[in-house]
């Protein structure tokens, strides 16, 4: 006979998203259990953010060194030391023990639940580790349970065996030949960090350029690197077949439908790594039991409730909505539903309509509503250069029936590139909304872009008019100051 449990609110998934959710939703004095069948920390921590940046991060340092005449000669013949990348890899995951995010689980009076969850009907579960327990949540389920990669399927490809980001990022040692297929995010951050580590990368990628999601000139760029690293980047290309022998893995290519023929029929490798795109993990949560469909994102509202549920006791947030999928995004948005959980829940605060009203009725931009993720979504690819962008991208904006204007400026023209580097790559882009005079979205290519993002993502979350933001003076000599050359281009 399974024990029984029962909390307040139970939180399935105890990834970076999972984890806020829970701690958030405690803060009022519900009692909150975090269930989680593997490591305590999720994807981010062990097999994805944390270990890939790791990986990139020694080539960057090697890279920018070489921009800077008195410090380029004396890494003129450096290469990236594999094997101490490796070392540092392993204590930045802390050698895949959560040890330390369980001791802070258990910090903030969560209670750990060791196990897999399923639903077994409205707010039960049941939880199957050691031991089995009926987890019953008197108010609230959140489900982030994260997402997963989606394999193609592709003739041979199972049986030839293959490494997803999973692989990719806890690997011993570095494959003499990798084959990336997909050309996003993961594509590319793996095909350079390998790149750097030693192999010979050929990235395969179905459309005609690379980070399809991005501004089509931050995916040049990057091309242009990976190639000049001596990465082969094969575009409009499909692959049709995959087969292992002692000799190492084959890919057949063929031109994807409308694209032209790439520029080879075979890649061999030694690995593959299937990097083309993940979907929130649904499969095994017992939906069925809710009504909803196993396998398929879990749709939610602003306030991060699970639509087509009845009672508004079933939650969802992170990579397991479809919604968004980056850590620091999902991370906001298990803020949101954190503190709605708390608020509507309250023990003290709790009425005839299940909460205080201003929860209830919380307008957009209150921290009860995840405003932020319909337009105002920040990514970074950690690529060389670094793309960083942040709301809509030009053709989103006209699609949205935006009429636009583009700024773009070459930040090798800005006074701060020059210090930074002899021969700084890179360019940054306004997407101006001209009716209201705002910044919609902005793409930032180039070294450390990463870090000039924020000051972008304040303009637009904050939706400050370009004359507001002509008061804004970026200090000298700082990358920044392209701010100043965009809001001159647009006249000011
Ligand atoms: C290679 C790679 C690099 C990335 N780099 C970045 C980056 O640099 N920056 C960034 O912002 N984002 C990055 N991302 C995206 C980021 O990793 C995800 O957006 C983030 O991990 C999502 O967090 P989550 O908590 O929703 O899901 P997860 O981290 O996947 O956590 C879900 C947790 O739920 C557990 N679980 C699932 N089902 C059950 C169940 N039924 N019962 C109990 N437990 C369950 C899982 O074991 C897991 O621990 C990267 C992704 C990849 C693949
Ligand atoms: N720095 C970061 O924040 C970071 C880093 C890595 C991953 N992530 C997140 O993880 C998620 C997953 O990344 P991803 O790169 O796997 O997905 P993605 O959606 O970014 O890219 C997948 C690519 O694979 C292509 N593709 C699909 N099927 C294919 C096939 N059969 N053959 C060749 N190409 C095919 C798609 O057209 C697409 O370009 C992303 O949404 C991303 O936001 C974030």
């Amino acid at each position: 006979m399974p024990s029984q449990q029962e909390f307040d609110v139970v939180v399935v998934g105890g990834g970076a998203v999972g984890e806020n959710v829970a701690d958030r939703a405690s803060r009022t004095g519900l009692s909150v259990a975090l269930v989680e069948h593997a490591l305590v920390g999720g994807e981010c921590s062990y097999w994805a953010c944390m270990p890939s940046k790791v990986l990139l991060r020694a080539g960057a340092v090697l890279a920018a060194a070489r921009g800077v005449p008195g410090a380029k000669d004396a890494v003129a013949d450096a290469t990236v030391d594999a094997a101490a990348v490796l070392a540092r890899r392993d204590e930045i995951v802390h050698h895949w023990d959560d040890s330390s995010q369980v001791s802070w689980v258990e910090s903030v009076g969560l209670t750990l639940l060791r196990g897999h969850a399923r639903l077994t009907g409205p707010r039960t579960l049941l939880v199957s580790g050691e031991t089995e327990t009926e987890v019953r949540a008197r108010h609230a389920v959140v489900l982030a349970t994260g997402s997963e990669p989606v394999v193609p399927d592709v003739p041979g490809l199972a049986d030839a065996g293959f490494w997803t980001s999973r692989e990719a990022t806890a690997a011993r040692e570095v494959p003499a030949r990798l084959a990336v297929l997909g050309g996003g995010v993961v594509g590319v951050e793996m095909a350079r960090a390998y790149a750097d580590l030693g192999s010979e990368v050929t990235i395969v990628v179905r459309g005609g350029r690379l980070l399809g999601n991005a501004e089509p000139f931050a995916g040049e760029a990057v091309a242009d690197d990976l190639r000049a690293a001596g990465v082969r980047v094969l575009l409009h290309a499909e692959t049709t077949a995959v087969r292992r022998d002692d000799g190492g893995v084959h890919l057949e290519i063929g031109a994807a439908s409308g694209g032209p023929h790439p520029d080879a029929s075979v890649v061999h490798a030694s690995e593959v790594l299937v990097a083309t795109g993940r979907r929130p993990r649904t499969g095994q949560l017992g939906l069925e039991t809710v009504g909803l469909t196993p396998g398929e994102q879990l749709h939610v509202d602003d306030a991060l409730q699970v639509v087509g549920v009845d009672d508004g006791w079933l939650f969802a947030a992170g990579d397991v909505t479809g919604r968004t999928a980056t850590t620091h995004q999902g991370k906001y948005d298990a803020r949101v539903v954190g503190d709605v959980v708390a608020a509507r829940f309250h023990p003290d605060g709790a009425d005839a309509d299940g909460g205080p009203r201003a929860e209830r009725d919380a307008a957009p931009w209150t921290r009860y509503r995840a405003t932020a993720d319909v337009a105002a979504v920040p990514q970074v690819v950690f690529s060389r250069p670094e793309v960083a962008w942040v709301g809509r991208t030009e053709a989103q904006a006209r699609r949205d029936g935006i009429d636009v204007r583009v700024l773009r400026y070459d930040l090798a023209d800005v006074a701060g590139a020059s210090v930074a580097s002899a021969d700084y790559p890179g360019a940054a882009q306004l997407v101006v909304d001209q009716a209201r005079g705002v910044v919609v979205g902005a793409t930032f290519v180039g070294p450390d872009a990463a870090e000039m993002l924020h000051a972008a993502t304040i303009a637009v979350v904050g939706e400050v008019p370009l004359d507001r933001l002509w008061h804004a003076v970026p200090s000298y000599p700082t990358v920044s100051e392209v701010w100043l050359r965009l809001l001159e281009a647009a006249g000011l």
